[in-house]
């Protein structure tokens, strides 16, 4: 099986690292300095499940150089999802699987306006991993997992030969019976934490603390169960006090990624968290004014952080 891994930062370096060191044919998208640290030395991945070093089949940044891939594992942002679709759509074969692992709600919709469905999974994962220097990825916490399915929920051929192909490689994995509700399950949890997270740049310890910024965090995501049930995903309320009992259990200075990219003042998910949340209140005609708030005030920094990152 030709596996292409696109985008080899936190999460693509992590897994994508781990089926080439499992000996599985995987190409590496990658760029600059970190691709020719890639090409030259190999990926090197320090993790908490053990360290290594990995040759891929091969490493480029041109997509046109690679074999025509039975599966591709998306490692970008969800925010480069359309224009890497594009390019995506150039070289899939009539088979090719596409596996987006991205956090945020719409990421298989997003596909699927510039890809045919038969060729997209939905899928999501967890891991705590972050690009260490060029050619290194960091893995500091958090038992890494992929969850992933159909579209239509079936345990098709295809995610079963990807179930086991995750297993070869040591990769904890779980085809869920709804994708859907897995997703929004994630989402629901990190779009919480990040925008709010975001906005007053404190560890999760610091919002627990203080009871305006926990009951702003509760509204927050009261808003986002809404939207999600209303988008017909079966959420409930107690999908919201699990989500509460995780934010609770929190160890001190924990931050999600989102979070730290917009303290860090580098281009961020907030337009596919909170801005996400306000557009689909808009259309379904649901008031979001806490998630409006978070997105109105983070998005000029957004705005800045973008144009310098050109
Ligand atoms: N990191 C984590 O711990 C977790 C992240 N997630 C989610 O996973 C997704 C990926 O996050 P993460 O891995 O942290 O992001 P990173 O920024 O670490 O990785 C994205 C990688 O994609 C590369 N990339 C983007 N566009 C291109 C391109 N055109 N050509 C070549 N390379 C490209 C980036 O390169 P460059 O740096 O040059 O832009 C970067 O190396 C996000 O949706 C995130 O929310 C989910 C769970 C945990
Ligand atoms: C919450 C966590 C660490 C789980 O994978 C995550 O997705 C993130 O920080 O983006």
């Amino acid at each position: 099986m030709e596996i292409l891994v696109y985008g080899i930062g936190g999460v693509g370096g992590y897994f994508g690292g781990r089926l080439a060191n499992a000996g599985l044919n995987v190409s590496m998208i990658a760029r600059g300095e970190h691709l020719k640290q890639i090409q030259d030395h190999g990926l090197e991945v320090e993790s908490i499940k053990g360290d290594f070093r990995v040759k891929p089949k091969m490493a480029t940044s041109d997509v046109a150089e690679v074999p025509t891939p039975d599966l591709i594992i998306l490692g970008i942002k969800s925010w480069q999802i359309p224009s890497v679709a594009a390019e995506l759509k150039t070289i899939i074969g009539e088979n090719t699987v596409i596996l987006p692992l991205q956090n945020g709600a719409d990421n298989y919709e997003k596909l699927v306006e510039i890809l045919p469905k038969k060729n997209v999974l939905a899928g999501l994962c967890f891991i705590v991993s972050y690009v260490e220097k060029p050619g290194k990825i960091k893995h500091a916490s958090y038992e890494p997992k992929i969850v992933f399915g159909e579209a239509d929920n079936s345990k098709s051929d295809r995610v079963m030969q990807i179930h086991d192909i995750l297993d070869e490689a040591g990769i904890e994995n779980n085809i869920p019976d709804s994708i859907q509700l897995e997703i929004w399950k994630k989402f629901l949890f990190i779009c919480t934490v990040s925008g709010i997270g975001g906005l007053t740049r404190v560890p999760i310890d610091k919002i627990r603390d203080s009871e305006y910024l926990y009951k702003m965090m509760r509204d927050s995501a009261k808003e986002i169960n809404e939207i999600g049930k209303a988008k017909g995903i079966p959420l409930t309320e107690k999908h919201l006090e699990m989500v509460f009992e995780i934010i609770n259990s929190q160890p001190e200075g924990t931050t999600a990624s989102t979070q730290r990219d917009i303290m860090n003042g580098k281009p961020s998910e907030l337009e596919n968290f909170n801005g996400f949340i306000v557009r689909e209140g808009e259309k379904l005609g649901l008031k979001t004014p806490v998630n409006r708030f978070i997105y109105e005030c983070l998005k000029p920094m957004e705005t800045e952080a973008r144009n310098s990152s050109q």
